[in-house]
């Protein structure tokens, strides 16, 4: 089977975008999702999506990661409300389906604007904060960002701390300018990823919850590029979760399986 696919980046993560409205995609087939995702041997990207038909939306986003492994992802969905904007599927605004659940997003040129589901709790620990953002997410504060090897405490902690199912690791400093500098470790790409949507989202409600930030809009800077996150807050609950910054096509090309 020759299929096209696209390449798209939403700072710096990265994924490989297939218009799968024919159903022409082996979706069981973990190992070829492994292969295509494979920077040396494949296209090279941290996940796969495939773009859908949904009845109760424009469109299913479902995503992978690099390993075959199934999550929501933030970044993943900004990607795809860029691609659908690109297929013609969608103008400015849409709403489509995802592994938990219906999103609403608005796109202005190659910023999208995502809004992400309530986080009702953030599990606060003396060292570190778990919440779940779609996907489930560590938040850890560390002195010296620049320092910190992200790939091998990473995994320890993934493996270690939260067993079989695992968990995505963030590691976040305070900035001067009164944003956040955070890196991620992710969960089925086993490696730091240059940015993290789910990820970003955790760690702006993290720091709010802690009071590390009184603003109701965070911004974050991953080594990928800024994006930004706002919220309402009710009561140590949030909604009107948006998550926004860039998405953009990088290249097309065509591929065999
Ligand atoms: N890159 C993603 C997160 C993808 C899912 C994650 N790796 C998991 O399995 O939990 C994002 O932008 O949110």
């Amino acid at each position: 089977m020759k299929a096209e696919f696209y390449k798209y980046q939403g700072t710096g993560n990265d994924f490989v975008m297939i218009d799968n409205r024919q159903d022409i995609f082996p979706k069981n087939n973990t190992k070829l999702i492994s292969q295509l995702c494979d920077r040396r041997f494949g296209i090279g990207a941290d996940g796969l999506i495939l773009l859908e038909n949904d009845k109760l939306s424009d469109f299913i986003m479902v995503y992978y990661n690099s390993d075959g492994s199934q999550s929501l992802c933030g970044n993943g969905g900004r990607c795809a409300v860029a691609f659908a904007h690109f297929l013609g599927m969608i103008d400015k605004e849409t709403s489509f389906n995802a592994i938990d659940g219906l999103h609403y997003a608005s796109i202005d040129g190659d910023i999208v604007n995502l809004k992400m589901g309530n986080v009702d709790e953030v599990k606060e620990k003396p060292t570190y904060s778990f919440l779940d953002t779609g996907s489930p997410h560590h938040v850890q504060i560390v002195e010296d960002l620049e320092e910190v090897d992200v790939k091998r405490v990473g995994a320890k902690l993934r493996y270690g701390m939260y067993g079989k199912t695992g968990s995505n690791i963030n590691f976040v400093s305070e900035s001067k300018d009164g944003a956040f500098n955070a890196r991620t470790y992710e969960r089925g790409v086993e490696d730091e990823t240059l940015s993290c949507g789910t990820g970003v989202t955790a760690v702006a409600i993290a720091m709010h919850k802690m009071g590390k930030t009184e603003s109701n809009t965070v911004f974050i800077n991953m080594p990928g590029g800024k994006l930004t996150v706002s919220f309402d807050t009710q009561n140590g609950s949030y909604s009107n979760i948006f998550l926004k910054g860039p998405a953009k096509q990088v290249f097309k090309g065509e591929v065999e399986w």
